[in-house]
C-alpha cells in the first residue's frame, strides 16, 4: 500500500535543505550495494539522524514511501537530485585564483553537486592566461567581456577582504545574481541578490570545541 504522504508546500527550511544532500549520498551508497528499496529508518541508522525528521524533510520532496519497504532507491536519488538542483549545472565564475580560489577550481567535486566554473578572473600576470584543471583564468578586466559570451548568473568569490566589496559590486552590476562569499566579509548586496557565505573555520570551532569536551570526560 502507498502512503500519499501530502507534500509540504511550506518555505523549506534551510537545515532540511542541508540534510537532503546527506540522504541524496545515503541512497547512491545503498544503491551501489545493490538495494532497491529504503526505509526512512534505515537511513536514520547510517546517518543518526531521527527517522522522523528524515520523513519530515522527504515530506518536501515530491516522493512517496511505502510502508514496510520504504522508498523506491531509483526514484529517490532523482527525486533529490532534480530538487536539489543537481542534474542541471549551474554555471559559476570565480574571482580571485589564490590558495581557496586555486583549491576550488582543482576541486571535481563541485560538478557533481551542479556547480560548474567556466571560468576564474585574477589580476596576477602568472596566472591569466593560464587554466587550472582546464579552467581559463582571465584578467579581471575582461570580466564584462567574458559575461556576454558564457551565460554565467553565479560568482564565487575568493578575492583578499579588502576588495570583497568592491568585486562584488563589479559582479552584480556585470549580472551575476547569486554570490558564494568566502571571504569573512559581510557583503552587502541588493535585495534581488543571493549571497551565501561560506567558512570552513566555523566547522574548525565546533570540532575543537565539541573535541575538549572529549577530553575532560
Ligand atoms: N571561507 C573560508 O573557509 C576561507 C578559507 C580560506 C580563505 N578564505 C578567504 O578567501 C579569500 C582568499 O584567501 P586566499 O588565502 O586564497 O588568499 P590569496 O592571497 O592566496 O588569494 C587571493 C587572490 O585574489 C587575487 N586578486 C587580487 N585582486 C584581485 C582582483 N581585483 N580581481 C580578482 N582577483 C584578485 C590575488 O591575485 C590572489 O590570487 C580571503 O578573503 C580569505 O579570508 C576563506
Amino acid at each position: 500500500m502507498a502512503i500519499h504522504t501530502r507534500k509540504n508546500t511550506e518555505k523549506i527550511p534551510e537545515p532540511t535543505l542541508r540534510r537532503l544532500p546527506w540522504y541524496l549520498s545515503n541512497a547512491k551508497l545503498m544503491r551501489e550495494k545493490g538495494e532497491k528499496y529504503v526505509s526512512s529508518t534505515q537511513i536514520s541508522k547510517q546517518i543518526n539522524i531521527d527517522a522522523s525528521q528524515i520523513a519530515k524533510d522527504l515530506s518536501y520532496v515530491d516522493i512517496a514511501g511505502r510502508t514496510r519497504v520504504g522508498y523506491d532507491i531509483d526514484l529517490l536519488i532523482q527525486v533529490l537530485e532534480d530538487f536539489l538542483g543537481f542534474t542541471n549545472m549551474h554555471k559559476a565564475y570565480l574571482f580571485g585564483v589564490g590558495s581557496l580560489g586555486g583549491a576550488l577550481l582543482r576541486d571535481s567535486g563541485l560538478s557533481h553537486f551542479g556547480l560548474q566554473i567556466v571560468g576564474a578572473f585574477d589580476v596576477n600576470p602568472d596566472l591569466v592566461g593560464t587554466k587550472i584543471n582546464g579552467i581559463p583564468i582571465y584578467h579581471s578586466d575582461d570580466f564584462e567581456k567574458r559575461m556576454k559570451l558564457d551565460g554565467v548568473n553565479i560568482g564565487v568569490l575568493t578575492v583578499p577582504i579588502a576588495i570583497a566589496q568592491e568585486i562584488s559590486d563589479k559582479m552584480i552590476a556585470g549580472g551575476i545574481k547569486a554570490i558564494w562569499n568566502f571571504t569573512p566579509f559581510r557583503i552587502r548586496v541588493p535585495e534581488n541578490i543571493v549571497v551565501q557565505n561560506t567558512s570552513l573555520y566555523a566547522h574548525l570551532a565546533v570540532m575543537f570545541n565539541r573535541l575538549n569536551e572529549t577530553i575532560k570526560k
